[in-house]
């Protein structure tokens, strides 16, 4: 990451953390943005300034890092609401559909940002897209047994399916799931995500995709201007 996009990301994941408010639960999403705010949550833990929150983690990444911090934590069937979630994205575009997924992570994440009151996307400036899928593939989670037979069924959707494959070890990248990550390219990009979201959900062996269709409330977005971080409310076109 770039010191730049490093200084975006600090930017608006601080600012996210404003909208956090003692006694809520709040949804802890995951990558490298989203982890910039929860350690910012754990600072104002332990410094007194909030109190009595409880988080609900979207991957591995951030209930370790949660832990770590000494925020407390409970699943999703402890908890009878989440009030905000706040997490990360690759791609948005200006309706406020999002790509998720470059953390194969987006199975807890969509689940816990459609539980949510309020779902708060944070991105730095490089993730605004006009159209989706165009520079950022698209995560689908399919399980082992599967993978092949999806990738068929996405390359019939004109889909061009590539198995995840992992950087520090022989073989696929595995899911906190247990299970495989196919990354798709349409070749024209996705100009209706809510059709493909369910077209793609509904093959059998998928367990969800990184489309996440009508659920953001609000985008913050990091950038640079003058050679000094901002943060933008995004306004949703
Ligand atoms: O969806 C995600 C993980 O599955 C992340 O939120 C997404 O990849 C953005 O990550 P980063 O903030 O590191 O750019």
């Amino acid at each position: 990451m770039s010191d730049l996009q490093d200084r975006m990301k600090q930017a608006v994941a601080a600012a996210a953390t404003e909208q956090i408010k003692s006694g809520m639960v709040v949804g802890l999403g995951s990558g490298s943005t989203a982890a910039l705010m929860i350690q910012a949550l754990g600072a104002k833990l332990k410094s007194g300034e909030l109190s009595d929150v409880v988080g609900v983690t979207t991957s591995f990444q951030g209930e370790v890092l949660a832990a770590e911090l000494g925020i407390p934590l409970k699943s999703l069937n402890a908890i009878e609401r989440i009030d905000l979630a706040i997490d990360g994205a690759d791609e948005v575009d200006p309706a406020f559909q999002l790509i998720k997924g470059g953390g194969a992570c987006h199975v807890q994440e969509k689940l816990v940002a459609v539980r949510a009151e309020r779902f708060v996307v944070v991105v730095d400036s490089t993730k605004l897209v006009d159209t989706l899928n165009l520079s950022f593939l698209l995560p689908v989670e399919v399980l082992p047994g599967a993978w092949r037979q999806v990738q068929a069924q996405l390359a019939a959707m004109g889909g061009d399916a590539q198995l995840r494959m992992a950087v520090k070890k022989a073989g696929p990248v595995v899911t906190d799931q247990g299970n495989l990550v196919l990354d798709v390219k349409f070749a024209a990009g996705i100009s209706d995500p809510a059709e493909l979201e369910a077209a793609i959900n509904n093959l059998p062996g998928v367990l969800e995709n990184g489309l996440f269709v009508n659920i953001t409330d609000q985008v913050l977005v990091g950038e640079i201007v003058d050679g000094e971080p901002r943060v933008r409310d995004l306004v949703k076109r």
